[in-house]
């Protein structure tokens, strides 16, 4: 019987109430299961606060932070056990609290960070899979640090992920294992993280690495919706995406998936649903090979954009001039998002500065370059819509949006825009209007 993974975010498991919504799921849904689990909301970022104050050295806010990860926990055990087991429960956390304060305030080691940051998805797959036993669920608690061998995160080793893994499900047959989202190793064999959001991925990863029949990703909202409801009103969710437009989607900013998250069930062709804890008989969003309808789907933004103009007159007419360009990004390791070329001008994106210095440096030798911070991508996306006549409907528009940038034609699936981010939330809201909510609109 093939597995089914079930991927479960902070706010389904951040509070008791809810946590009880997540075990009601699980009896009602198809066995076996490896069901992945992240940190109770806001735990993660108390972490990072926990991390930081270890790098400041500042005591009062470690034991600060420490305090009000266990009285978190706490609540939620004082809610959820019995009055019989809430002592022991109480004394793990307790004990986990205190290896953070050892960790905390150790000497600093390379994997210091994710020793700390991870810490939030190891107590509560404890709690949770303790709850469950309080409750006579039989489940089996897998530590995701010792099979998420994943090598380099940019491109997960699903086969290392599998030996590692396959073995433990044979030795420890159970219709429902619990484990840890966003933990894993690097190709040094170290304790590491699949960066913020990262257990999205680690459910793919999982659903890869055990040939899964489907992978559930279960949160707060009724699945993908055309645009981020964060910022504008009356957004519906979309029944079907395929996997290049919620890869596209996430890339470019819609944060209720990593933006990594489809690539390690695409080529095996494991369909993956965005679920609703809140309201499960809503269908969601599935995401699979499947065509439904083609034309425009959504709108997602990315913020922390920085464009990037290169010019200089040796570009005219000569060759070789946009590989000199792009060594120097490659040397920095920095990757590119949006780019356009002129004859003698290179407009391009970046959202990692960290090596922009360095970048600027080599680039202003052989150009005039100018930079320009604070910008988002916005992202159109949808199946074929370079084929998409009704879509050229979306230029139509543009004239309304401060655009700097238009890049059209890489993908058949994206139109992608880059704004000063000041202007993001009022071009989002015009756009939705526009595309998805005038008559004759293009959806
Ligand atoms: N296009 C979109 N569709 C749905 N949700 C979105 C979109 N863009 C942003 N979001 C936000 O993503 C949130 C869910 O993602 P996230 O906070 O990562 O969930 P979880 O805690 O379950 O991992 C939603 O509450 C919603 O505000
Ligand atoms: N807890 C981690 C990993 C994660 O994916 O969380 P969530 O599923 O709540 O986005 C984080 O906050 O980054």
């Amino acid at each position: 019987m093939k597995m089914n993974v079930l991927k479960f975010g902070g706010t389904s498991v951040g509070s008791a109430q809810n946590i009880r919504k997540v075990v009601e799921i699980l009896s009602v849904t198809e066995k076996p299961k490896i069901v992945v689990l992240s940190a109770m909301s806001g735990v993660t970022n108390l972490l990072v606060s926990l991390n930081q104050a270890s790098i400041d050295k500042d005591s009062a806010q470690i034991t600060n932070v420490l305090e009000q990860l266990q009285a978190k926990h706490f609540e939620a055990i004082e809610d959820l056990f019995t009055a019989e087991n809430q002592p022991e429960t109480k004394a793990q956390i307790e004990t986990f609290v205190a290896a953070l304060k050892e960790i905390a305030t150790g000497g600093r080691t390379l994997t210091t960070y994710a020793e700390l940051v991870t810490y939030g998805e190891t107590m509560l797959t404890w709690m949770f899979s303790k709850f469950l036993d309080q409750e006579q669920v039989e489940n089996v608690l897998l530590n995701a640090s010792t099979f998420m061998n994943v090598g380099t995160v940019e491109n997960p080793n699903i086969d290392t992920v599998s030996e590692a893994l396959l073995p433990q499900l044979e030795q420890n047959p159970s219709q429902l294992y619990i484990t840890q989202g966003f933990v894993c190793r690097d190709e040094r064999g170290s304790l590491a993280t699949l960066k913020r959001g990262g257990s999205d991925f680690s459910a793919t990863i999982i659903a890869a690495a055990v040939s899964a029949a489907g992978v559930q990703i279960w949160t707060d909202i009724d699945g993908l919706h055309n645009n981020d409801p964060r910022y504008v009103q009356e957004t519906q969710p979309i029944e079907h995406l395929t996997y290049n437009e919620a890869a596209e989607l996430a890339y470019f900013g819609a944060k209720i998936l990593h933006p990594q998250t489809v690539a390690p069930v695409i080529d095996r062709d494991i369909p993956v649903w965005l679920k609703n804890t809140f309201e499960p008989s809503a269908p969601g969003t599935k995401i699979s090979n499947e065509y439904h309808n083609r034309g425009l789907k959504a709108i997602s933004a990315k913020d922390g954009i920085t464009a990037i103009k290169i010019k200089s007159n040796r570009m005219l007419g000569a060759h070789g001039f946009l590989r000199t360009i792009f060594e120097v990004f490659d040397r920095h390791e920095t990757s590119i998002d949006m780019i356009t070329t002129s004859e003698v001008a290179i407009s391009l994106t970046i959202d990692d500065t960290s090596h922009l210095k360095a970048i600027m440096t080599e680039l202003s030798v052989i150009a005039e370059v100018t930079v320009e911070e604070d910008h988002s991508i916005i992202c159109i996306v949808g199946e074929n819509l370079i084929a998409d006549h009704e879509s050229y409907k979306a230029f139509g528009i543009l004239n309304s949006i401060p655009v700097r940038m238009i890049a059209y034609g890489g993908s058949n699936n994206n139109i992608s825009l880059l704004v000063p981010t000041r202007e993001k939330i009022s071009a989002l809201q015009y756009l939705n209007a526009q595309l998805f909510q005038l008559e004759g609109a293009i959806a």
